[in-house]
């Protein structure tokens, strides 16, 4: 019976043919058990089939019971994430009929929770606070494999250190260039001033931060794109000191690319050390650690636990700019969608890393049309160097099915996406309709691809589900 229920689940090709063999395999259990023959099976089937009348289409009373309101929602057949013949497919879900309960159980993220995680970092962070260099030279050894001499690299920085191709160079410098022009837009260099009542004159002016500390990930990737993303603002503002901070590769060297943007960027000092460790360094200082008032920057779980920890502590006096954590992206597409356009877009932040979540919302997609999608994703995945990445992300992942535009607004308005994109008819209109979104992509022709680098808003955007209070603070 689990198995019927399996088959009457599945709705691809692939799951159906893979359930029908399970329930065919124990059918055929069952008939050599009662001496039943293939022949049997098939005057069986003749008889049927000579019927002029057939049996009504109600199912029997054990079939028919309601489904409670607190049932799981149907998960569709999921390969297991670390079989390379499988097909790379998110889970489905409609979410027509489905309860309060099973409709928040598909706003969540996939990733580990944030007090675990910030017992996991408390160590790490009271480590660095007693030891200073000491400890921040031993935690680099360890997590990131490079035998360290000293912390920090200060400017000049060597022309050898950021040797790039000029093709890099040409690419850093345009994207540089979109970046800093979207935000120099944004300094509002002027003074508000109110006269409350009679001679009572209130004004409102913004100074820059001091000191910022930036992180710029570099566990499983190098990101001069975020070194550009989070540099670029400071610089704008003015702060008089800008430290960045990444892991160094096994080498103790820190990539040219992101050399090369400290220099465009004049950052005071780069700190060769990532994780929670990097961020407590910031957060206290050390003997060579130069302490900032503010951190900025994305990271993996046990970064964004550290800033989540160190701005609590009085004693750091450093606030954060928000929990940035693993890129995520959310696809609303209707019949005029590009298969091969979402799947790439999904495709983009699924290879960030394995805690990554995409989502396809789809609104009244046809049978065909879901299914294109899903073999333009598996088709895409493959061609990628980090497919194995990809494989586990999106096993977290989801396609929603909706039946309207508005409801499906609705629910990525919930689910406060870091990135939105509006693959759909007449998509420009819809965007007054979103109230929840880091970022958002609007129509075809804006790959979410072209936000990371260098059309020139900002990629340091609030992640899993914290659209709803932050913007993305930088741009
Ligand atoms: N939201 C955004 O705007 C945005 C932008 C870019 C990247 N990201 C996200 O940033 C993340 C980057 O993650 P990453 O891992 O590649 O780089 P990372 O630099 O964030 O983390 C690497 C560091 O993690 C620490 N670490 C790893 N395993 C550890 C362990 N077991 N114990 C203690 N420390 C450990 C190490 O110190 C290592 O240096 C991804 O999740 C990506 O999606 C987000
Ligand atoms: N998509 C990531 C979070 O917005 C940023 C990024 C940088 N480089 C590539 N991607």
């Amino acid at each position: 019976m689990e198995e019927a229920d399996e088959l009457c689940r599945a709705d691809t090709e692939y799951e159906v043919a893979f359930e029908a063999a399970d329930l065919i395999y124990f059918a055929l259990t069952k008939c050599t058990a009662h001496g039943v023959s293939i022949a049997d099976i098939e005057r069986s089937l003749d008889r049927k089939a000579k019927r002029v009348t057939r049996r009504a289409g109600n199912a029997k009373p054990q079939w028919s019971t309601p489904k409670p309101a607190s049932a799981p929602t149907p998960a569709t057949y999921m390969p297991p994430a670390d079989d390379p013949n499988a097909p790379i497919r998110m889970r489905t879900a409609v979410l027509a009929g489905i309860s309060e309960e099973e409709r928040a159980l598909l706003l969540r993220r996939p990733v580990l929770k944030s007090d675990e995680m910030i017992e996991k970092v408390k160590p790490i962070v009271s480590e660095i606070r007693a030891r200073g260099d000491a400890a921040l030279l031993e935690f680099t050894a360890k997590f990131d494999k490079a035998e360290l001499l000293s912390t920090c690299m200060f400017p000049p920085y060597s022309k050898e250190s950021m040797k790039i191709s000029p093709n890099v160079k040409d690419a850093i410098d345009k994207a540089y260039s979109n970046i800093r022009k979207f935000h120099a837009a944004q300094v509002d260099g002027s003074t508000l001033k109110v006269e409350t009542m009679p001679g009572v004159v209130c004004s409102r002016f913004a100074r820059a931060i001091s000191r910022v500390g930036l992180y710029i990930p570099g566990g499983t990737a190098i990101l001069p794109s975020t070194a550009l993303m989070l540099g670029i603002p400071a610089q704008v503002a003015g702060c008089k000191e800008i430290v960045f901070a990444t892991p160094p590769r096994p080498d103790g060297s820190i990539s040219p690319e992101v050399m090369y943007v400290a220099h465009l960027i004049g950052a005071s000092a780069i700190l060769k050390a990532g994780g929670a460790q990097a961020v407590a360094a910031m957060a206290y200082g050390t003997e060579t650690v130069p302490k900032v008032d503010k951190i900025f920057g994305p990271g993996n779980q046990w970064v964004t636990a550290a800033k989540m920890l160190v701005q609590n502590d009085t004693d750091a006096l450093v606030s954060i700019d928000m929990p940035a954590g693993p890129s995520e992206v959310l696809v609303i597409a209707d019949h005029t969608a590009n298969s091969a356009f979402v799947a790439a877009d999904l495709l983009s932040q699924a290879e960030h890393g394995i805690d990554s979540q995409v989502v396809l919302v789809a609104v009244n997609l046809s049978t065909e049309h879901l299914e294109q999608i899903e073999n333009e994703v598996d088709k895409q995945a493959r061609a990628l160097s980090r497919v194995d990445i990809v494989r586990q992300s999106v096993a977290k992942s989801l396609i929603v099915q909706t039946t309207s535009v508005e409801e499906a607004i609705e629910y990525s308005n919930d689910y406060a996406p870091e990135h939105l994109i509006l693959h759909l008819e007449n998509a420009p209109d819809k965007v007054q309709l979103i109230t929840n979104a880091g970022s958002v992509f609007v129509g075809p022709f804006t790959p979410e691809s072209c936000g990371d680098y260098a059309s020139g808003t900002n990629h340091t955007l609030p992640t899993n589900g914290y659209a709803r209070q932050f913007s993305g603070d930088l741009s």
